[in-house]
């Protein structure tokens, strides 16, 4: 069975150019310029700022301005968005003292609010504290513990709090360094000791292999699903022991939008739910742009949890790579796909 891989909730504004046929032909008002003053690192420069991005942001009035970081952000600009991406404290600084200078300028997003999500305890809380109950299923997150010091400590940790193996081990900050990607399934409780704190012990929850990245730019969704880690099976769980240490499986080339499914296991989670996780999330956190990596629990059909949150992600570039793929249809539907998503993102900048 092939299902569609990919749902927008915002309409395409390039499809509804010609919907409309001027009756009177005016010269067109000259395009108001936004300068969109952006901090990123050269990694994201370059899965972001595709020339077909800022060719259509140009088209719309949108220039793209790189930040000198090694000059003052107040002698820069003007501004009207600081699209931003860089950690540190010191960038949040420059960042809080330009903004107290200028509060015109639409920052993307605040530090203070991304900051949030760098830590993987409180980058789920949010979604704790919600009560999504009645809205098309249940949306939680796995329960995890947090072990700040003495890896000896964590067998006895895990069983006062009652937590079920297995176990995914991560590291509890997140820095965009390959290092807090480096994520473990631990098998039993006494392997545990073998772990490096800070990090956060989260239950495994079988989900069939898939998970479903839900990218929100504003008031636009956009789900895409990609493979995941497989299910474990109570024999696996006997029969293993010990701590494994597993790559970025649901990385953006782990594509599973055109992969024969097992419908249950496929079917995107509910338009509704999603529309009110995200509507609650973009208000608690604060934020504009992020994903949110969901999984539906194998057996239910409305069980779902939250596993990881990032901000402004997205290798949608990749999206653009022509893949030697027998069917040209699905070369095309991948064009689809990464045009409205760049229409998506610069309506986005384009409202404010
Ligand atoms: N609680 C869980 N139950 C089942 N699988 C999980 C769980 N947590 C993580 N995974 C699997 O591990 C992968 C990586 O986990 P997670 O998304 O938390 O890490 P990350 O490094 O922050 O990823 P990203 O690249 O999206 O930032 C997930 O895509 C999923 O396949
Ligand atoms: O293309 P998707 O699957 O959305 O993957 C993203 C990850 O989910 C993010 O965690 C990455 O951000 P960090 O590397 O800054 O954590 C993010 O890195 P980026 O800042 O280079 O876009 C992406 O790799
Ligand atoms: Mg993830
Ligand atoms: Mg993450």
């Amino acid at each position: 069975m092939r299902l569609n891989g990919e749902i927008s909730y915002v309409r395409d504004e390039e499809e509804n150019e010609n919907d409309s046929v001027a009756l009177i032909s005016l010269p067109p008002p000259p395009l108001q310029k936004l300068v969109v003053g952006y901090a990123l690192t050269s990694k994201k420069v370059n899965s972001f700022l595709q020339p077909k991005l800022e060719g259509l942001a140009k088209k719309k009035g949108i220039v793209f301005v790189a930040i000198d970081l090694s000059q003052p952000l107040v002698d820069q600009g003007p501004f009207d968005i600081v699209l931003h991406k860089l950690t540190g404290k010191e960038w949040q600084q420059i960042l809080q003292d330009y903004w107290e200078k200028h509060p015109e300028v639409t920052v993307l997003d605040p530090p203070a609010a991304i900051q949030h999500l760098y830590n993987r305890q409180s980058m789920l809380q949010d979604v704790a504290n919600l009560n999504l109950s009645d809205c098309y299923g249940k949306v939680g997150t796995p329960r995890q513990l947090v072990i700040t010091k003495d890896p000896s400590s964590i067998p006895d940790a895990v069983s006062k709090a009652g937590l079920t193996l297995p176990l995914v081990a991560k590291p509890l900050v997140v820095d965009g360094s390959a290092k807090s990607h480096e994520l473990s399934l631990a098998y039993d409780e006494f392997s545990l000791s073998k772990l490096d704190p800070p990090l956060v012990l989260q239950e495994f929850v079988n989900h069939g292999g898939v998970l479903f990245k839900v990218y929100i730019v504003g008031e636009a969704i956009k789900v895409v699903r990609r493979f995941s880690l497989p299910d474990v099976s109570k024999r696996e769980l006997l029969n293993n022991t010990g701590v494994f240490r597993f790559p970025r499986v649901s990385c953006a080339a782990a594509s599973a939008d055109d992969a024969e499914l097992d419908p249950s296991i496929a079917e995107l989670p509910p338009r509704p739910l999603l529309e009110k996780l995200a509507r609650e999330l973009r208000l608690r956190l604060g934020l504009r742009l992020f994903n949110i990596d969901i999984i539906r629990e194998h057996g239910t059909r409305d069980r779902f949890y939250v596993i990881d949150i990032n901000y402004f992600p997205g290798k949608w570039s990749l999206l653009f790579i022509q893949y030697s793929h027998p069917f040209k249809l699905m070369k095309c539907s991948l064009y689809l796909l990464s045009h409205s998503f760049l229409s998506i993102m610069c309506q986005f900048i384009s409202s404010f």
